[in-house]
């Protein structure tokens, strides 16, 4: 279930990738069997999210390969269309997050990131696109765009709450402990967004996208065979200097960057808001693109987010586990000084959130 291969990173040859975990077993009619492989795939997501808050979600149960390469494929078609016909969709004719941003228009750490992009957001009542938020999809007219699309939320959003669940399961949730966080992701406000990213210029002084942090509850990402474009942060003392030749990211924390390449039947899935919830027991990950490769690149990620009215606190289960683990190593209890999360309603995080990037005419993966 979990694999380590050889992975390319920094110039070293680092024996560290990304475990594939497969969903199957939760998709499975419950039996003694089935429950033994849930909790094997439980524990193996606990452990992915403690010491890599990224791994390779094999979804070939709900999804065929010609399903996520018609994304792509669809994708592509609306990205090579010309630039006044994706002009059109802008983001400014709604509320400034729903529809088309062009290349360079997104800034991450300061700088343009080398990508075009769409987002769509969950559709919500009475629209109103004064309102941060609050405003209208803008579909492109390419041919069954909308329709594979909204399928893939459809299957994206059960497919959160079954990852939810698992999750759950590892973190030693009791059933009615889950049935109360269930409630609180059962309505996501979801997002999905379709990035094109041209090969990186070799005098662009930014990345295709800068690193940063997502910063809902999971995303599920789906790309283009392009080989090492992601890369994932990975914390690790003693890692040595970054002979990436890359400007430093991830600032003074020492680790390595790896590359996450797409594995066929499998979704890149990682960790965001979730730290608050799992008191920072889950880490969520710094990750980046850098493509400089030939072709066009596409990538289509799905953000799975609380509801708007979810209260996002640490759970009871996390602290069980911060607190067990405390008790049996004393000594670095002490020494790790725990970190306070403020319990916040994500409505309001991600007003703030949105509200500010806008106004400051920062990124949508600008950190506050
Ligand atoms: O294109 C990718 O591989 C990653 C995109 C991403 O990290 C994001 O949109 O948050
Ligand atoms: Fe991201």
């Amino acid at each position: 279930m979990v694999s380590e291969t050889s992975t390319q990173t920094n110039g070293h040859n680092a024996q560290l990738s990304l475990p594939i975990i497969s969903i199957t077993p939760y998709l499975l009619q419950p039996s003694p069997e089935v429950e033994t492989q849930r909790a094997n795939v439980s524990a193996a997501i606990h452990a992915a999210c403690r010491d890599f808050g990224f791994f390779y979600l094999d979804i070939s149960a709900i999804s065929e390969p010609k399903e996520t390469e018609e994304l792509t494929e669809l994708a592509r078609r609306f990205f090579h269309s010309p630039q006044e016909e994706k002009d059109e969709l802008s983001l400014s004719n709604q509320d400034h997050a729903r529809g088309y941003a062009r290349l360079k228009e997104n800034v991450t750490n300061g700088k343009a990131d080398n990508h075009e992009g769409i987002d769509f957001y969950r559709p919500v009542d009475n629209p109103d696109k004064t309102k941060p938020l609050w405003g209208e999809n803008q579909w492109p007219t390419v041919p069954q765009f909308r329709e594979k699309y909204e399928a893939w939320v459809e299957k994206m959003k059960m497919l959160g709450l079954v990852v939810m669940e698992a999750m759950a399961v590892g973190l030693g949730m009791t059933p009615d402990e889950w049935k109360e966080l269930r409630s609180s992701v059962d309505d996501s406000f979801w997002v999905m967004r379709a990035i094109g990213y041209p090969p990186l210029p070799n005098d662009h002084d930014g990345f295709s996208c800068g690193a940063h942090k997502d910063y809902g509850c999971l995303t599920f990402l789906h790309a283009d065979p392009t080989l090492g474009a992601l890369q994932v942060f990975l914390r690790r003392s003693g890692a040595g200097p970054d002979l990436s030749g890359l400007p430093a990211e991830q600032g003074d924390e020492e680790g390595v960057w790896i590359t996450a390449d797409p594995i066929l039947g499998c979704v890149v899935c990682n960790i965001g808001e979730r730290e608050i919830w799992s008191n920072g027991l889950y880490k969520s990950t710094l990750h980046r693109v850098v493509h400089r490769g030939s072709n066009y690149r596409v990538s289509v990620p799905f953000f799975f987010e609380p509801n708007l009215d979810a209260l996002v606190k640490p759970l009871d289960a996390a602290l069980r586990v911060q607190k067990k683990e405390k008790t049996a190593l004393p000594n670095e209890g002490k020494a790790e000084k725990a970190k306070e999360y403020k319990p916040t309603v994500y409505g309001e995080f991600l007003m703030a959130k949105v509200g500010n990037n806008f106004a400051n005419g920062k990124g949508k993966y600008a950190d506050d």
